[in-house]
């Protein structure tokens, strides 16, 4: 992929200098049946941020996005992208922000060239066909009919369209998914460099890798509400980290500090803690005063998988902590 051209820096002409580009504040999203999909909540995401909504399935991500959008009315609380409501404004944000829904729709009869010249047409100020095509690494399928592209070809495609008028703002929904290592890593780095030149992005995925090295924040979704939110690593430094090791048959579990809560599986042996520094300290003291050797010693810090598979399992728990606050 080329590096993208032409980045409106971080220039605002618009008068909201400063200004965060996406406010939410106490969204709620109910569908016809009295779902509440989206149930009151709240966050921003300033100009130039890279900001990463995470979630099981059914969490209510899309419905979010479709809100911030401008596609769907919320039933309740506010929606500001770039100072405007992009429901009741949609002229005054539409032609300021990209979007690449989770499925794009094109005529797939048309070639890869004519569906982005299609679409340029109705973008003012559209990045040239060939740039556009550049950028997402499919400059070399521009003759190819959009039915015969493979999915991962086709989330490119959408990239680009959602590329075509230099948003300000960016809107990816699963933009890596159906997308080889090769691909993802190749779309990391285009929206990296998006960022860098001051697009302010907010995007959804299922790849918890992805958000930990793109996001500069993240809130993590169940059930419609947000469970937790900060930096990757504010999320993950509230999780214990964990200490591994494997004890000599002659040393029984017993034997180990008792201030270091161990869990024991026969000589295997793990210590969940959320000071682990201190832990491990205490830990490798023992073994050295002790003489015992220990095997297969391994110690980190929570993983943001390992955030969210708890916040996926304890949730509604959860939500009720962080909100009690
Ligand atoms: N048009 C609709 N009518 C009724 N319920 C809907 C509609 N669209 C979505 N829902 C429900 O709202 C909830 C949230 O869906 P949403 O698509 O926003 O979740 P998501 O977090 O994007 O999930 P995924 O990770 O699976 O894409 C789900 O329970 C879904 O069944």
């Amino acid at each position: 992929m080329t590096q993208p051209t032409g980045g409106h820096g971080r220039q605002d002409g618009h008068g909201h200098h400063g200004a965060q580009a996406i406010d939410v504040a106490d969204l709620r999203r109910t569908y016809a049946g009295g779902y509440t999909a989206v149930d009151g909540i709240s966050f921003s995401v300033a100009r130039g941020e890279l900001f990463a909504l995470l979630g099981t399935n059914g969490a209510g991500k899309t419905s979010t996005m479709e809100l911030l959008e401008g596609l769907a009315r919320p039933d309740d609380g506010t929606v500001r992208v770039l100072g405007h409501d992009p429901y009741t404004e949609r002229a005054a944000v539409r032609p300021r922000v990209g979007v690449m829904l989770q499925e794009g729709g094109f005529p797939s009869d048309l070639t890869v060239a004519e569906t982005v010249r299609m679409c340029a047409g109705c973008t003012s100020g559209a990045r040239p066909t060939d740039e556009a095509l550049a950028l997402v690494g499919l400059a070399k399928r521009a003759g190819v009919r959009v039915k015969q592209l493979s999915g991962g070809e086709r989330r490119r495609l959408d990239l680009a369209l959602a590329l075509l008028g230099r948003p300000e703002v960016l809107f990816l929904d699963e933009p890596s998914t159906g997308l080889d290592a090769e691909g993802r890593r190749d779309t990391w780095e285009l929206v990296r460099e998006l960022r860098n030149e001051g697009t302010t992005v907010l995007l959804t995925t299922h790849y918890l890798e992805e958000a930990e090295s793109l996001a500069d924040r993240l809130a993590i979704m169940h059930q419609g509400r947000i469970v937790v939110t900060g930096t990757p690593a504010e999320v993950t430094a509230a999780r214990p980290g964990r200490i591994r090791f494997t004890l000599p048959e002659a040393v029984p579990a017993g034997r180990l500090p008792l201030s270091l809560e161990a869990a024991a599986d026969g000589r295997r042996i793990e210590i969940r803690t959320r000071r682990i520094q201190h832990d491990l300290g205490e830990l490798l003291r023992w073994a050295e005063e002790s003489n015992v050797q220990l095997e297969a010693l391994d110690a980190r810090a929570a993983t943001l998988e390992e955030a969210f598979l708890d916040i996926a399992a304890r949730g509604e728990e959860m939500a009720e902590t962080v909100s009690a606050r």
